[in-house]
């Protein structure tokens, strides 16, 4: 018996929900854009192997690999020492893009164990184990990538649960990844510890009014909102060609930019698939740096985590 496990990629914050707002990503032309999970038998021990379009950027050590470790926190968690098992990695995402690349992986990787052994955790505890594992890759807890990778579409993160958020199937969110990293844990200690009141304020009443948005569907409303108090302005300077990306893309009539989880992928909002292909031409020519950066025309798929009962990866091979 093998399982395997598709967890998309995700973007944190979208702007008005710092560390509490996320989207999963699903590209309109249906390529896939998130890491795959294979768990299945081995006579002992844990192994991974890692393929994928970016496997050569993972760290070198496989016990550094954010997957086993995953394997190693569900086997003493469940008390189930000594079992062996041979997982895969397939690494789809650029790692410190932006993308929830860690978040995917710990999302493909969890499901699948779980899945593995006939589903000993629920949806809750398993959404918590994902965060701490997170947690333990960009230096603080936060919900906001591995919540929409494993339940899908916008989620917010209530202080127990993750809460779907209805968002407009009439948007596409273009995202395009330039080709460079950029540590998470390093873009959160250009935060400061500390923001001013008026800021506070400013943030809960955007977000409040964003939620709020979204359930009437009052899309002009919801678009005004999409702006960063919190993080943006810390960042937006150490993320090359960004602030000059997004003023083209406010002149192309894009209704919402920003930057997707900490950078320093970007993402725009547009109300049409023309102004979409429009803006992910623009930012193909303009804001990618290298071969290694990408640009997809996305919408918000319903559905998260993908299962297969069966090691899909080994298989294709
Ligand atoms: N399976 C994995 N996927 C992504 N990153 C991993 C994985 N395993 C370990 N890492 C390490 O975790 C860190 C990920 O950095 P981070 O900036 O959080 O990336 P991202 O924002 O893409 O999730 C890197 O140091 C990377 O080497
Ligand atoms: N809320 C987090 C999101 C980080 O997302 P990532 O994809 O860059 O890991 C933050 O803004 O720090």
């Amino acid at each position: 018996m093998a399982v395997t496990v598709y967890a998309p990629a995700s973007m944190g914050n979208v702007s008005v929900g710092f560390d509490l707002l996320g989207a999963a990503l699903a590209p309109v032309d249906g390529s896939l854009l998130g890491d795959r999970v294979s768990v299945a038998a081995a006579d002992q021990g844990l192994s991974l192997r890692c393929c994928g379009a970016y496997a050569d950027v993972l760290p070198p050590d496989p016990a550094s690999n954010i997957v086993l470790r995953c394997a190693e926190r569900f086997i003493e968690r469940l008390g189930l020492e000594g079992v062996g098992l041979k997982l895969t990695l397939e690494k789809n995402l650029p790692i410190g893009s932006g993308l929830g690349s860690s978040a995917s992986s710990v999302v493909a990787a969890l499901a699948a164990l779980n899945a593995y052994f006939d589903s000993p955790l629920d949806d809750q505890a398993l959404l918590h184990l994902m965060g701490e594992l997170e947690g333990e890759i960009s230096g603080s807890v936060h919900y906001d990538n591995v919540a929409p990778s494993f339940l899908g579409g916008l989620q917010l993160m209530l202080p127990e649960r993750a809460q779907p958020v209805p968002s407009f199937d009439n948007w596409y969110w273009v995202v395009a990844y330039p080709g460079i990293t950029l540590s998470t844990a390093k873009m959160r200690a250009l935060l400061p510890k500390q923001v001013e009141m008026a800021t506070a304020i400013r943030f809960g009443q955007q977000l409040a009014a964003f939620i709020d948005a979204c359930h009437r569907q009052d899309e002009e409303t919801a678009l005004a909102m999409l702006q960063d108090v919190l993080a943006e302005p810390h960042r937006a300077a150490h993320i090359p060609g960004y602030q000059a990306a997004r003023g083209h893309l406010s002149d192309l009539g894009c209704a919402a930019v920003g930057i997707s989880g900490s950078g320093p992928t970007l993402f725009a909002v547009a109300r049409n698939r023309a102004q979409a292909e429009a803006a992910a031409e623009y930012l193909g020519q303009h804001y990618i740096m290298n071969e290694r950066g990408l640009v997809r025309v996305c919408q918000l798929p319903q559905q998260g985590i993908q299962i297969w009962q069966e090691d899909v990866i080994n298989a294709a091979l």
